[in-house]
């Protein structure tokens, strides 16, 4: 091989560090490491709650990337149908293992997925993604003792059959039909069109033998809307679809090349009356319809996906600036004194105005992640003891913050990709794949701007309740506040405050609520109907929404820090990444805050200089806050993004692997280029 690369500075071990010491290490990226003026390692501890869980982390982590059984070529250089094969391969043999190494815990359970996938995705996704939370929570007692066992022992697959050939969004629309039955005691499920087809469930195409369906539930003549069924799809004993069942996968996509995103038809399928999940409402054997304490909560296995779904992005939003920190590191470009080396690119300011945002919003995402996990938990509490109270704000808050974390985390993606030039479009990169795992989170589990329209719609309520004088809930509590005049700060020591820069999100969210609110009653006071007026309003409600997101996070990101127990030197360095996650936001959306006088032309152009002065304190710590992360290359896929940072040897490697290297002289040669060239009449 030849050495295109050469350095042999040593990599200092602590104890806590867990990279493999590689036998040299690039010196641009150690002289980074040396600089911190923290130690990344207290901050993964903190990221992960504690360092025990950190340990606990890396086993799992460890327990899948040593075993054998999971190892394989690149995926890059595999067909599609390859890919599958190899992806139901390993979630069985992650089944297995997971039993043998006894990880019960859900935690670990997910790290050991996540570590033994890579960068691909799970096998059995829909499984314990959707198939298995909604078995969970739409079946009634009786049902689970039943469905429960057969599906985490993995005797049945299942996914999760919602969206149609034609519709997606708008689910009251779905056409699939479950009529029921009383003569049999059963229902009759039927797809009435083509567009009635069931399209896009994962695991849907070739895996599962299974589904959660659903489907327009008629009884007595009488149509009650969307409801969940399971029904078997495939035979047990050799796989085939059932009688009256049409399957198939819909093809390649963007991305998702492991995945088999199915469709679905039935042509009058009958399946027991028990097969609807009926927790929340019934149909007894006459065929009488016992309705839900709460309308929407069939629903509720998509508001869970939509809270995980933010720290998903929050992780993927990680890998992508740890890989494009890392490389800005090691990438020298354009000579500005002769004879003198070429910069890091990390050291243009265009450099980091690309990168820091999208490293400060991996962090802020993450600690949003914290809190609205939290938030399900108590609300799921409360839901199981049978107070729906808090449901309709747990759907706006996941609706908004896995709307408003995508769009920032596909566009973070993107943008860390551009920062690594030529390289980053490799798959060596590993930005497509990361991309394309990462590009859907905006369209499924509900299309983004149709769930910041949701959150729009819950705070339009929000405002006409807080005019009333009544009482909101603790999240949108701001909402009955009155507004605060003008932006106190003086000087930028002022507008280093976090309590300033979280007054000035609220402010802007609380304006641009009650400005959306103020429209929508306009366009109604002219006469137009709710939906044309809601219409008209659309540019509004969307900012509205997306202005209060964005003041959560900003306040989230605040309160975490202040209510955290810390050391002084990370504490610094978060403090300075909060204050660059709002200023950079003030900055970007300007408009916004100058638009009713709330902020002045002075104090932008100091928070344009405040931006300016932090792309500094981060830049001196911008590898060892990617490097809290704490991925290990394995996990990462990334040959830019390495932690020892030999990134040509390793590209130089990878390259040689491409299948069209296994010969000197390619087939296509002898069949097409030779005779073309042999067949001029020119001679050499
Ligand atoms: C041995 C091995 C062990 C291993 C163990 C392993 C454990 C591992 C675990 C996990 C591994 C996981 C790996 C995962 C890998 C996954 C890979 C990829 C997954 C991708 C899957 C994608 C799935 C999907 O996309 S499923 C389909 C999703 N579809 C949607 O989201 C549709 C969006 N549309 C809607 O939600 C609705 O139609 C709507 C909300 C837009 C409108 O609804 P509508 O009924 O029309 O309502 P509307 O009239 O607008 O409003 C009426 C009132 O209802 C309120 N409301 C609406 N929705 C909700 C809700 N969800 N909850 C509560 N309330 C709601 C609304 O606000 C209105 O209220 P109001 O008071 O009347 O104003
Ligand atoms: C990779 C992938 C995996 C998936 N997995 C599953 C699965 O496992 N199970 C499953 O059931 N489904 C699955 N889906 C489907 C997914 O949930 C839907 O595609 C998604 O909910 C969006 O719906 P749609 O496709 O109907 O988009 P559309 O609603 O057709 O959106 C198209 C455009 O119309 C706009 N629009 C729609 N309605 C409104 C409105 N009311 N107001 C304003 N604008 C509007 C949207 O903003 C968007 O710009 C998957 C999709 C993908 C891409």
């Amino acid at each position: 091989m030849i050495v295109l690369f050469n350095c042999t500075c040593a990599v200092p071990t602590t104890m806590d560090s867990f990279h493999p010491v590689p036998v040299k290490v690039n010196p641009d990226l150690q002289k980074e490491r040396d600089a911190a003026l923290f130690n990344p390692v207290e901050l993964t501890y903190l990221k992960d709650g504690g360092k025990d869980k950190t340990e606990r982390r890396r086993r799992c982590e460890l327990l899948a990337i040593n075993d054998p059984d999971l190892q394989h070529k690149d995926i890059s250089f595999m067909a599609r149908n390859e890919r599958y094969s190899n992806a139901v391969r390993k979630a069985v043999i992650i089944a297995r293992k997971i039993k043998e190494h006894r990880l019960t815990n859900m935690e670990e359970k997910q790290l050991y997925i996540s570590a033994a996938t890579q960068y691909d995705t799970y096998g059995f996704g829909l499984h314990y993604g959707m198939f298995l939370p909604a078995l969970s929570a739409q079946c009634d007692e009786e049902q689970r003792n039943y469905w429960l066992p057969l599906a985490e022992n993995l005797k049945i697959l299942g996914t999760y059959a919602q969206t149609e050939l034609g519709h997606g969004t708008f689910i009251r629309g779905l056409e699939t039909t479950a009529i029921y039955d009383p003569k049999t005691e059963e229902f009759v499920l039927h797809t009435p069109t083509l567009s009635a087809l069931k399209w896009w469930p994962g695991n849907m195409g070739k895996t599962a033998t299974h589904a959660v369906v659903l489907a327009q539930l008629y009884t007595n003549g009488k149509s009650y809307g969307l409801h969940p069924f399971i029904v078997q799809l495939r035979s047990l004993e050799n796989h085939q679809p059932l009688p009256g069942i049409t399957l198939g996968d819909i093809g390649p996509k963007l991305g998702f090349h492991s995945f088999d995103n199915g469709f679905l038809g039935f042509d009058h399928v009958r399946i027991p009356r028990r097969n609807m999940l009926m927790k929340y409402s019934q149909v007894s054997p006459d065929g009488f319809y016992i309705k839900p304490i709460h309308a929407k909560l069939t629903y509720s296995t998509m508001v869970e996906a939509r809270v995980t779904l933010v720290s998903d992005i929050a992780y993927s939003l990680s890998q992508a600036v740890t890989i494009a920190v890392r490389y800005s590191a090691v990438r020298r470009q354009t000579e500005q004194i002769k004879g003198v080396k070429e910069p890091q690119i990390l050291d243009y300011r265009t450099q980091q105005l690309k990168l820091f945002p999208y490293l400060a919003a991996a962090y802020a995402f993450t600690f949003t992640s914290f809190v609205i996990t939290g938030r399900y938990i108590e609300v799921q509490n409360e839901m199981n003891d049978g107070n729906m109270e808090s449901l309709s704000e747990l759907h706006a808050l996941s609706a908004g913050l896995k709307a408003f974390t995508s769009y920032v985390g596909n566009e973070g993606i993107e943008v860390c990709r551009l920062s690594c030039g030529g390289h980053g479009y490799s798959q060596a990169s590993g930005f497509p794949e990361l991309y394309t795992l990462t590009a859907p989170i905006s369209t499924f589990e509900g299309e983004n701007t149709v769930m910041l329209l949701q959150t729009a719609r819950y705070l339009m309520k929000c405002a006409t309740t807080a005019k009333r004088g009544l009482e909101l809930p603790r999240f949108v509590l701001y909402l009955s506040q009155r507004q605060k005049g003008q932006c106190p700060a003086r000087n930028e020591s002022d507008l280093l405050d976090h309590g300033l820069l979280s007054d000035a999100f609220e402010h802007r969210a609380r304006r641009l609520v009650i400005e959306a609110a103020q429209k929508m009653q306009s366009n109604i006071g002219k006469g137009n109907p709710q939906h044309v007026a809601w219409n008209n309003c659309h540019m509004y409600l969307l900012k509205a929404a997306s202005a209060h997101c964005h003041f959560y996070v900003v306040q989230t990101f605040v309160k975490y820090i202040n209510d955290t127990e810390m050391s002084d030197a990370v504490r610094d360095i978060l403090t300075s990444l909060c204050q660059f996650y709002a200023l950079h936001g003030i900055w970007q959306n300007a408009g916004d805050f100058l638009q009713d006088g709330y902020m002045n032309g002075n104090q932008l152009d100091m928070v344009q200089s405040l931006v300016g002065k932090l792309l500094d304190k981060i830049r001196i710590n911008a590898v060892a806050l990617v490097d809290a992360f704490d991925f290990r290359d394995e996990i990462l896929c990334s040959k830019l993004g390495k932690y020892d940072g030999n990134v040509y040897e390793a590209m130089y490697e990878w390259a040689k692997n491409s299948p069209l290297n296994k010969t000197e002289v390619h087939d296509s040669y002898n069949k097409y280029l030779r005779p073309l060239m042999q067949s001029s009449k020119a001679k050499l």
